[in-house]
């Protein structure tokens, strides 16, 4: 190795997703030479895969719902929607899967960026096998932190790489809406891409392995889902996987399920869940198993190796599985990573600038379905495993002046979870048409440890359907 292909930074990112970003993002903010190695697109998963494709898809279909229940604009939505405008729309939010603009902002940034695919090859040591095949070879003086993402899980099928299924990456990127399109698993991918091809044109039969929808949230979010993805035409299905698939020769899936049942298709999507990107990045040379999840404490520092040294940011340590959760992680590794660096002690008290606590305790997320399920904090059922005494108000959203202002036939449902001893909200749940914006309110008060009591202080405008909060209050959760 020539010395020229010996590089030092203070920081090495491996992976620019939206988490590898921001990590340099606050570490050049805070004076530290860094360079982000990234093999693919500039972005990650987030930008061309996931996050900004399937919103794209999923807006029109959202938003039609709501306007063919407005009198007076309800015939201006009739008939099917413009399925290659939303498709065109679609690239564009994508970037049309080029990262032109995303390397401009690190260059303003002033972030180094690597094409290649780095691995760990020792201590603050990482190799890069760039794209013109030239190794590369980093040393940092502080910190490497992982940010490599996850990728789509896929069953131990028999067979499964001849039947070419469709991952989230297919379901959010392709060019046409498939005729029969059968979806595996009922998560939030799954119900975000049978609620847009349903709507864009495809027969989708969903299958669901538990008794409903969403297993993960409060049960009433997956009920309200079905039932509307019944109506818009999709076949759903409980209690069902799939145990044998194979393509004809023609092109068609012939599906086997669990129970005996037989499925014709043109696509299959396997929507059960993410695998970290850790199989090839030298894990072993630091002692850690390759292909694992990595685990750090709530500083993002990775506890199986000592020295402080090595950092797992968003996806891939799996704590909590969304852009805007390992956004925030990157600004607290980042502050971590700046204060080591400088020799300086960590507050890692509950709330302090060097925890992320909120992964732990308020993690919003939103399901862009129809209707909208946004959710953050302890369900009923996490709050009662954790053994806390709680008390749950429910309220019916549609009860609402601003609610009937919004559509005249809304229904939704609103849920708090209460700490009967600490008198502060632990858990929220909203499910109706528009509740996404709702969500910030009920993660500042949770976050915020703000007593129900004040609550009662914080007035929603009327008519909004930030009334609901009133509601809930006057139901109980205040005393
Ligand atoms: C269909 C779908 C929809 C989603 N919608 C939302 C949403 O609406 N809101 C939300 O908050 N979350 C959403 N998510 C989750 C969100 O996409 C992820 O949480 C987010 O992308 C994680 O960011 P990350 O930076 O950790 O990983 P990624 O976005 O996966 O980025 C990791 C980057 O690392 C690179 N990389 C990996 N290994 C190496 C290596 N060895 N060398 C160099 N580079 C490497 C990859 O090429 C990639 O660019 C969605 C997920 C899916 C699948
Ligand atoms: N709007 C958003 O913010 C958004 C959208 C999409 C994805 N995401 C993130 O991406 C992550 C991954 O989503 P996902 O839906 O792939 O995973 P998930 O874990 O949410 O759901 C996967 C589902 O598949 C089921 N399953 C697992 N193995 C199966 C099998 N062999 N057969 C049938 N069913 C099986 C699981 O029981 C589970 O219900 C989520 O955790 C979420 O955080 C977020």
């Amino acid at each position: 190795m020539t010395t020229e292909n010996i590089r030092t930074y203070d920081v090495i990112v491996i992976g620019a997703g939206p988490v590898g970003e921001n990590v340099a993002e606050r570490t050049v903010a805070a004076g530290l030479s860094t360079v982000v190695v990234e093999s693919e697109l500039v972005g990650g998963d987030c930008s061309y895969w996931a996050c900004e494709p399937s919103k794209a898809l999923l807006r029109p279909v959202l938003f039609r719902a709501d306007a063919a229940h407005v009198p007076g604009l309800d015939p201006a939505v009739e008939g099917p929607l413009n399925v290659e405008a939303v498709l065109a729309h679609r690239d564009h939010m994508s970037g049309d899967w080029k990262d032109d603009g995303q390397v401009e902002w690190l260059k303003s940034a002033g972030i180094e960026l690597l094409r290649g695919h780095g691995r760990l090859v020792g201590e603050r040591e990482v190799s890069v096998k760039t794209s013109d095949g030239e190794p590369v070879h980093l040393r940092a003086r502080h910190a490497v932190a992982l940010c490599t993402g996850s990728r789509a899980a896929l069953p131990g099928l028999h067979g499964i790489e001849e039947l070419r299924p469709w991952t989230s990456r297919e379901a959010t990127s392709a060019r046409k809406p498939p005729g029969r399109l059968v979806i595996v698993g009922a998560g939030v991918v799954g119900v975000e891409m049978a609620t847009a091809w349903q709507a864009l044109g495809s027969q989708v039969t969903l299958l669901a392995r538990q008794g409903g929808l969403l297993p993960r949230m409060e049960p009433f979010a997956g009920e309200m889902v079905t039932e509307r993805l019944r109506e818009a035409g999709a076949d759903v299905r409980f209690g069902v996987s799939v145990t044998a698939a194979e393509r004809t020769d023609g092109g068609e899936l012939r599906v086997t399920l669990s129970n005996g049942a037989r499925l014709a298709a043109d696509e299959i999507l396997f929507a059960i869940g993410r695998a970290p990107r850790s199989e090839d990045i030298g894990l072993a040379a630091v002692g850690l198993a390759a292909g694992d999840w990595l685990t750090t404490d709530d500083s993002l520092t990775v506890t199986a190796v000592p020295g402080n040294w090595l950092y797992a940011v968003g996806d891939v340590n799996h704590r909590a599985l969304y852009t805007h959760q390992g956004k925030y992680q990157a600004r607290i590794a980042g502050a971590v990573i700046a204060a080591r660096a400088r020799g300086e002690g960590l507050d890692t008290s509950r709330w302090g600038p060097h925890r992320s606590t909120a992964d732990t305790e308020a993690v919003p997320g939103v399901v862009f379905t129809d209707p909208e399920v946004a959710s953050v904090g302890l369900t009923v059922r996490e709050a009662e495993r954790t053994g806390l005494a709680i008390d749950v108000i429910d309220q019916e959203i549609g009860e609402l002046a601003g609610a009937l202002q919004y559509r005249p036939d809304y229904r939704g449902t609103a849920r708090l979870v209460i700490d009967r001893d600490r008198r502060t909200v632990v858990g929220a749940t909203f499910v109706g048409p528009g509740v996404a914006e709702l969500l910030y309110s009920a993660t500042v008060a949770i976050t915020g440890e703000v007593p129900v009591d004040r609550l009662w202080h914080a007035v929603p405008a009327f008519p909004t359907i930030s009334e609901v909060w009133l509601r809930l209050l006057e139901k109980g959760a205040r005393r």
